[in-house]
């Protein structure tokens, strides 16, 4: 089984070839302001049409208002829309219904009792994203290049992306350790906040598609 890839915090064209050519499955654009990777939907959507047909784009956003969400979802027209922060379900499924569009939803883990949070998403998030739960005061939720223990999501059900501190270096080992089937990376593959690496998403790609879920490997 082949696991998917999103490269988060694509910024420029350069970087978006580079992750298209590296054979990204997705690539994350982020719309949060005290992120160093923060793009205006201006910025975004001629990024997003370059994108189109070749790499599905995901709109990253935190607590967005409405007037966001229809901002993003008429000038940059992404695939999907990650929601990154503390929407609760029936807030997640409004942005939905007011997108028509796929809904990552983010769920924050430190200890194993966090992973059980995703529950209350089923049948409304179509992939949920376990991540790092960020430092208190943190002045970012996600993108802190921060891990957890992925063991502890070996036991989730449904198909579920992971990010959280990934890199090259142990991407196959958290493949393998948690099941998941969309690994997710920023900081990752940067060599200072906000700036990709062309070389380092190549290897991030490339080690990701060498690696298979322990659980699922044929026997
Ligand atoms: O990348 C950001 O700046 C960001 C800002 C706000 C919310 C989410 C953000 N990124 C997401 O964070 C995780 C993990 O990133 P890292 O690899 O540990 O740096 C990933 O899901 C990004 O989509």
């Amino acid at each position: 089984m082949t696991v998917e890839v999103k490269i988060c915090g694509v910024r420029t064209p350069a970087i978006l070839d580079a992750a298209m050519t590296a054979g990204a499955d997705f690539v994350g654009l982020v719309f949060f302001k005290k992120s160093p990777r923060n793009l205006s939907a201006a910025d975004a959507a001629p990024l997003a049409t370059a994108a189109r047909g070749r790499v599905k784009t995901v709109a990253v956003v935190v607590d967005p208002d409405d007037v966001l969400i229809e901002t993003i979802a008429t000038q940059v027209c992404p695939d999907v829309v990650q929601l990154h922060g503390s929407e609760t379900p029936e807030r997640t499924a409004a942005i939905k219904a007011q997108t028509g569009l796929s809904i990552f939803k983010a769920i924050p883990v430190a200890e194993a009792a966090d992973v059980t949070a995703a529950a209350r998403y089923e049948g409304i998030a179509d992939r949920i994203l376990f991540d790092a739960k960020a430092p208190a005061g943190a002045d970012l939720p996600g993108g802190n290049g921060m891990r957890f223990d992925w063991a502890i999501l070996g036991d989730a059900s449904a198909p579920f992306a992971l990010s959280g501190g990934l890199d090259a270096s142990n991407v196959a080992e958290a493949i393998r350790l948690s099941g998941a089937t969309l690994v997710d990376v920023s900081s990752g593959v940067e060599t200072a906040p906000g700036e990709k690496d062309p070389a380092l998403i190549a290897q991030f790609v490339q080690a990701a598609r060498g690696a298979a879920p322990e659980h699922k490997k044929a026997s």
